[in-house]
Parts: C-alpha cells; structure tokens; sequence
C-alpha cells in the first residue's frame, strides 16, 4: 500500500533523507521510529504530497506521489505533528468542513460525522467548540478529520505526543480498531515503547538513513543474538560484576539500584553457562531474567551498529 523506491530529500545543501527503500503491505500498522530531526517527518510529508522529493519516488496504494497527487490524497488520511484546529468552529463543525473538502455529499456526510464521532468517543463534545477542548480531545478530534473520507492508508505524525498517560492508551486502543477496520497505518514516533504493542512492522530510522525495517518478530529475531538480562545479586556482587566484566560477549553493564543489567552477544546456552559460572565464583542471585528485547533496545543495537 505504502512504497518508497529511493526517497531522499535535501534541504539546500543538507540531506535530510539520503535514500529510503520500504513497502508496507495492506493492513500493516507500520512505526517509523526515529530521534528528533532523523527525517521522520521529511518522509511523511513526502507521502502526504506535502512536499517533493529531490530523489526516488513513492507510491500509495498503486498512485504515483508525486504524479498523481490528487489520487493520493483521496486514499491517505493525514495527521501532522502539529495541528491547528481553527477557532469559533464546532467539532461537527470541523469535521462538516473537510467532509465538504472531500466532496462529501450533506446526507451521507451527517452519517459519517456520527460514525467518526461515536469510533474517537467524541459523540458527547459534538456541540463543544473546537478551541475549548483539551490537548488530547483536539488530538483524537484531528485523528477524527483524517478518517471523515474513510481512506485505507492512515499516514499519523507522532499522533500521541504530548498526551497523558491514560491519553496514549486510548490512541493505542484506536490504533488496534483502525488495524482491525483494515486500515494500512504508518505511525512516527520518537518513544520507542508507544508503539512496541500495536505494530506489526517497525523501521528506524536516524539521520536520514533507515537503519532496519521489518516485520516485528524478525526485527527482534535479528537483535536477539544480543541478549538482555537483568539479575539481582542477594551475596557477592562484587565477584558477580567481575564474572560479567570478564565476559567476551559484553556490550554493556549497567549497576542501577536495585538490579545489574547486562548485554551481552550469546545465545541460550551461553546464558546457561554464565548462570553455571557464578554458582562457581560463589555468587548468589536471587534472580536471572533474560528480558524481551524492547524497541529500545533494538534501537540501541541498531544505532551502535551490531546490526546490519
Ligand atoms: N524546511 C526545512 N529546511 C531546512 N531543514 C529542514 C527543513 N525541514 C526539516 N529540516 C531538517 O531536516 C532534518 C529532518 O527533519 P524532520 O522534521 O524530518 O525530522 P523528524 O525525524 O520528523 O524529527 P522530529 O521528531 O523532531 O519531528 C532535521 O535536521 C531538520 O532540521
């Protein structure tokens, strides 16, 4: 649904993009994970039709971006990460004024401005004007815009930031019904874990260059040759520590309060063997947890380059 054959963009003499190849199928919710100023947004933008590209080409749901921008657009809702809502309007108002921009005809835009309402739970703020409701209502009323024309492909620029807790579960929760509605989503965030349970695939991208994509399950099968595990010593931590400091495989170690947490390139049996190890140096553990790796610390692994 989603495709990029070589997308760069440059902005004067700086290369925000250098070149991206993806394809994101039908129904995938796809995070495109990066720290700030990586190009997230650059790419988005590209595939909003918002700007163009000085390399490669990209396609939506089989329109050329930059050919047929007006096909595209009728088949990509778009939230950017910074929205405006425009004061002195109500939220049905709002919605009332993109439906129109789509072409929507007055009978079955009263409809879908229900449906949209009664998916973001908005039906209660339908009278509410737009410039009084909170931060995270404003963000769920612009989530509401992008679906008025009911479009496959969900295009969502950081659509959870600067939410509340409770807020962002409640985008997750949205974001798992528009993948059950079969929606093709492309999310961007620069909090690795908000997406870690409602994507399918993830990329990650940092300055300008996708660094890894894939599938979810693959993306961590590539980092788990890069094990976590996090122990809590009751005796001899000391001599623990100095088993792990001698260890080839470590990446890193770190000795917070509680617990000692350490990477390391092994495998199961290399586990079991250091387990073994610190019985013999007389060390007592009361816990030995090898952690699932989380998005960060796939992201970790990949910018530090162990994976190519
Ligand atoms: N119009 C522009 N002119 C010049 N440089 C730009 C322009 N837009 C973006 N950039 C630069 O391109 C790089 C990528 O920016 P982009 O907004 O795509 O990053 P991002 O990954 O979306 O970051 P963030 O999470 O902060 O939004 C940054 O270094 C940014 O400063």
């Amino acid at each position: 649904m989603i495709t990029l054959e070589g997308f760069g963009k440059d902005y004067g003499d700086f290369t925000a993009v250098e070149s991206i190849d993806l394809h994101i199928g039908q129904g995938e919710t796809f995070g495109f994970i990066g720290p700030n100023g990586a190009g997230k947004s650059t790419t988005i933008r590209f595939l909003a039709t918002l700007l163009r590209a000085s390399r490669g080409r990209g396609e939506i749901a089989g329109a050329d971006v930059m050919e047929d921008p007006i096909a595209v657009r009728q088949n990509v809702g778009y939230m950017p990460d910074n929205f405006g809502v425009y004061d002195g309007m109500r939220v049905w108002e709002f919605l009332d004024f993109f439906a129109v921009a789509y072409r929507i005809g007055r009978t079955e835009r009263r409809q879908i401005i229900d449906n949209v309402l009664e998916l973001l739970d908005l039906t209660h703020k339908r009278d509410d004007f737009v410039n009084g409701l909170s931060r995270g209502m404003k963000q769920r009323l612009c989530l509401a815009k992008t679906l008025v024309h009911d479009p496959p492909v969900l295009i969502l620029d950081e659509p959870a930031s600067g939410l509340d807790p409770r807020a962002r579960v409640e985008v997750k929760a949205l974001l798992k019904e528009l993948r059950r509605m079969g929606k093709t989503i492309l999310i961007s965030s620069h909090i690795l874990t908000e997406l870690a349970d409602c994507c399918t695939s993830i990329g990650i991208i940092e300055r300008g260059k996708l660094l890894l994509h894939g599938p979810i399950d693959q993306v961590y099968q590539k980092i788990r040759k890069n094990r976590v595990v996090e122990i809590r010593f009751i005796e001899n931590q000391d001599t623990g520590l100095s088993v792990l400091r001698s260890h080839p495989g470590l990446r890193s170690l770190d000795v917070e309060p509680i617990s000692v947490v350490a990477e390391l390139e092994t495998d199961d049996q290399g586990l079991a063997d250091l387990i073994d190890q610190m019985h013999e140096a007389g060390v007592k553990m009361k816990s030995f947890h090898d952690r699932d790796p989380t998005l960060e610390d796939v992201f970790m692994t990949v910018t530090k380059g162990l994976v190519s």
